[in-house]
């Protein structure tokens, strides 16, 4: 019995070591990891959004932005520097980036950060409201990603769930014309989450960019002019 209990020990912790080694091999191999640190990007996933915003004409001057689960904070870097573009052109407003995560975000110039608060909360939705005023939303973004569990369906029920909590509080805080943009794990529900955008928005469409590595099941539902609420 001891023997056996030394021998889970010794392959929890040799199977730990074997995948961080993985991880760290990976990373030092991706070109996206090389260039974010070349290029001041808190991480490689700045070029997800750089690439969906070339291809798609997300993120304008003077825009507000939402980001939900924006730690470390590179989505927030990308919308902070598309949304003042023209700052010195006195005909556009400066835009207003929000992001929110459950994790600590170090502060960003230009954002207004919700750190460690989870986005699905009633409080932090009243929080963002107050912060909104008046104002409504151009785009709400959404990169958040439950802490895996390892069981995919189980995980993708989760990122279901963040995704629908999205939706909804979009429903209340988008312009008419704004869009939503959040990313998923394939599987069996992404239907019925396509099924409910469709409803609410004119345009609905997959997006993969190529900083999305292959063999992951992420991938992004845009929802694009929003019909707004009867
Ligand atoms: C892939 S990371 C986002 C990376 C980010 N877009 C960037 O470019 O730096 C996913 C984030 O979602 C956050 N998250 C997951 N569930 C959340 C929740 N309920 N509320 C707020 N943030 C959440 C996690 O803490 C994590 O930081």
């Amino acid at each position: 019995m001891y023997h056996l209990r030394v021998f889970v020990i010794i392959k929890r912790y040799y199977g730990k070591k074997h995948s961080s080694n993985l991880w760290l091999e990976r990373q030092s191999r991706d070109p996206y990891v090389k260039r974010a640190r070349e290029e001041d990007w808190r991480c490689r996933s700045a070029f997800k959004l750089l690439e969906i915003d070339a291809k798609h004409k997300l993120l304008k001057p003077g825009q507000l932005v939402i980001d939900c689960g924006c730690a470390p904070g590179s989505w927030t870097q990308v919308i902070v520097q598309k949304i003042n573009a023209n700052d010195n052109d006195m005909k556009w407003p400066k835009g207003t980036a929000i992001g929110i995560d459950l994790q600590h975000v170090n502060p960003i110039t230009g954002a207004i950060l919700l750190s460690k608060c989870d986005f699905t909360s009633a409080i932090t939705q009243a929080e963002i409201l107050q912060k909104l005023g008046n104002r409504k939303a151009d785009l709400v973004l959404s990169d958040m990603a439950p802490a895996c569990s390892g069981d995919r369906s189980m995980d993708h029920d989760k990122i279901i769930e963040l995704c629908s909590s999205v939706i909804r509080f979009s429903t209340v805080v988008l312009k008419k014309d704004g869009a939503v943009l959040c990313k998923i794990w394939m599987g069996g529900q992404q239907k019925l989450l396509e099924d409910a955008m469709r409803k609410l928005f004119l345009n609905v469409k997959y997006v993969k960019p190529n900083a999305s590595r292959d063999d992951s099941a992420e991938i992004y539902l845009l929802g694009r002019n929003f019909k707004g609420m009867t």
